[in-house]
């Protein structure tokens, strides 16, 4: 029985949908054995009802912020492979949805990020709402996001909510360490149009003017860990590491 009990705690972290009430035995029991373990009585009354019971926990955001190039994606991937998170980049979701066929959105976002201004909330903040719902976990890395004060007053109104921020993970980087980051990682073949000189000037400015404003109002309100990302970028994971684990995680 211990087992079963064991099972618990991982199908509440890895189930939970954005705002989902209840959770269904097939999902979080995928494979046979447990589907037939799950059929037992036991299960429903005294395993189950707890599940059900807890899955009004709200999912879990942290928020990645930082200059352009300042390493947010490269760090949100090895939280990724040392916690439970899930990374959710808004920059990532942008470029998706600018690829993709029929999106009546393709040519707006491109305009924005070659321009380095930052998309209408209505459209980052609904890409981020669905890919939160279809990834159907509870831990979320949403990587640069908000970045503006429209950003922010949107997320309030759609996600306040719905979900739980924890902290702003701040990765703090000198202008000419970002710039020639993303110029390398041009050179490198990124294939991002906004990974040049003339952008990357532009994204600079609006980091200055709007980004660092949200920064400032989180940092107020005591949600913000900072971290030195001018390391390498092991060095800086390990300041990373030490902060996720003194939060809890
Ligand atoms: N600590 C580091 N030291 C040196 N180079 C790094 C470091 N962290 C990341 N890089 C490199 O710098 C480039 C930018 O990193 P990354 O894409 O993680 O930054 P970002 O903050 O997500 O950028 P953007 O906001 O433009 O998407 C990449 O080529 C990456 O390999
Ligand atoms: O919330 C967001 C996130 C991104 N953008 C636009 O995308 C580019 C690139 O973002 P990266 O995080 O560097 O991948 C950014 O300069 C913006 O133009 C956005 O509008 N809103």
């Amino acid at each position: 029985m211990w087992r079963a009990f064991a099972r618990v705690p991982r199908a509440l972290e890895c189930g939970l949908g954005v705002g989902q009430q209840q959770l269904t035995l097939t999902q979080h029991f995928p494979h046979s054995k447990a589907r037939n373990f799950c059929r037992t009585s036991y299960l429903s009354k005294h395993i189950l009802q707890p599940i059900i019971m807890t899955s009004s926990v709200k999912p879990k955001v942290v928020f990645v912020l930082g200059g352009p190039g300042a390493g947010k994606g490269t760090q949100c991937s090895k939280i990724v492979n040392r916690f439970l998170f899930t990374h959710l980049s808004a920059g990532d979701l942008l470029r998706e949805e600018r690829s993709r066929e029929g999106s009546e959105f393709g040519s707006l976002i491109e305009d924005y990020i070659r321009n380095g201004k930052i998309v209408p909330v209505e459209i980052t903040c609904s890409l981020l709402e669905n890919a939160m719902k279809n990834s159907g976990k509870s831990l979320f890395l949403i990587d640069g996001f908000p970045r503006n004060q429209d950003n922010l007053d949107g997320w309030n109104r759609q996600m306040s909510d719905k979900v739980d921020v924890q902290f702003v993970l701040f990765f703090d980087c000198d202008e000419e360490v970002c710039v020639k980051r993303c110029l390398i990682r041009g050179q490198g073949g990124s294939g991002r149009s906004d990974d040049n000189l003339e952008s990357l000037k532009k994204r600079i400015q609006t980091y200055n003017n709007d980004s660092m404003p949200i920064i400032k109002y989180f940092d107020d309100a005591g949600q913000v860990k900072r971290i030195d990302a001018s390391p390498d970028a092991d060095q800086v994971f390990r300041e990373v590491e030490r902060t996720f684990m003194t939060s809890g995680f």
